[in-house]
């Protein structure tokens, strides 16, 4: 089976509550226009009208600022929103690696949270018998593996996730930064899996400021800016375009700077 992602004009509108001002004269005042404010129902667009095609063998870097859209279209990826316009289409088997903790009861064993993620990953039961101990011994955890889960140190928690999420080869892994998770040996532990788990993927699309990693790992890139796509192309092109994009705002924002002391030293003057 050949691994492709196919997304053809994919726009995500999300609902949001825009709360108004909560200001009285006085702490009461405050207290009853809290009470008695009424959120309004808004919607923000955080993916605008993205197109792309990632073949087998591409390994893809998501670059852009902060609040890009590069978590977002992850999260499209992995079938966690669903598009509000425009086609995607995704062959082959995922593995997100997004929020290590989703899908965890608090209240539940170590034990029984390997069942209950693994389950909700699509890996039947007998497969998750198979790799119960494997995943206690990789996380170091295999002497508490009945204590609940909110015994744990957020740390353990981590590795349990990370565990879990990386036990079984997939065809399309998709990533949210190069993560440390828990101590440093259990880190190399980690990196080296998540090396192995990279050969191993058809397709790979990572979403990371780090240039460092994308000339390494990545074949192209994709720049993010404003929820669209500002560039598309082989990861070097990807790369400059994106520290063009840095160098601009950082001058667009010393040049406001200059401009504002000016003005200010202008006023005081008059
Ligand atoms: N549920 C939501 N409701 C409203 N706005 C949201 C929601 N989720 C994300 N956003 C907004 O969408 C934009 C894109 O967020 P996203 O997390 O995809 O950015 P990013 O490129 O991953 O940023 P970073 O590099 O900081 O991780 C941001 O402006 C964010 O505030």
């Amino acid at each position: 089976m050949t691994a492709f992602i196919r997304a053809e004009g994919v726009t995500l509108d999300v609902p949001y509550y825009e709360q108004p001002m909560r200001r009285g004269k006085n702490w009461a005042g405050t207290l009853l226009s809290a009470a008695t404010a009424v959120p309004k129902r808004q919607f923000a667009r955080l993916l605008d009208d993205v197109s792309f095609e990632i073949r087998e063998g591409e390994r893809v870097i998501l670059l852009g600022r902060n609040g890009a859209g590069k978590t977002t279209l992850l999260r499209v990826l992995t079938g966690a929103f669903q598009p509000t316009v425009g086609s995607l289409q995704l062959n082959g088997s995922r593995q997100a690696l997004l929020n290590l903790g989703l899908g965890f009861n608090q209240e539940a064993t170590v034990h029984e949270n390997i069942f209950l993620r693994a389950t909700a990953m699509g890996i039947d039961s007998a497969k998750i018998r198979d790799v119960v101990e494997s995943i206690l011994d990789f996380a170091e955890l295999g002497n508490i593996s009945n204590r609940r889960l909110l015994t744990l140190s957020s740390g353990q928690r981590m590795r349990l996730g990370f565990a879990i999420s990386t036990v079984v080869q997939h065809d399309i892994m998709l990533l949210d930064e190069w993560f440390g998770a828990g101590d440093f040996g259990f880190m190399r532990k980690a990196r080296e899996r998540l090396v192995d788990r990279v050969r191993g993927s058809k397709i790979v699309v990572v979403a990371s400021h780090n240039m460092e990693l994308a000339r390494r790992l990545c074949t192209s890139g994709i720049v993010m800016e404003g929820g669209k796509i500002a560039f598309s192309g082989p990861v070097a092109d990807a790369i400059q375009f994106y520290r063009k994009q840095v160098e601009a705002s950082g001058k667009l924002q010393v040049e406001l700077a200059v401009a504002t002391a000016q003005a200010i030293a202008a006023r005081a003057e008059q």
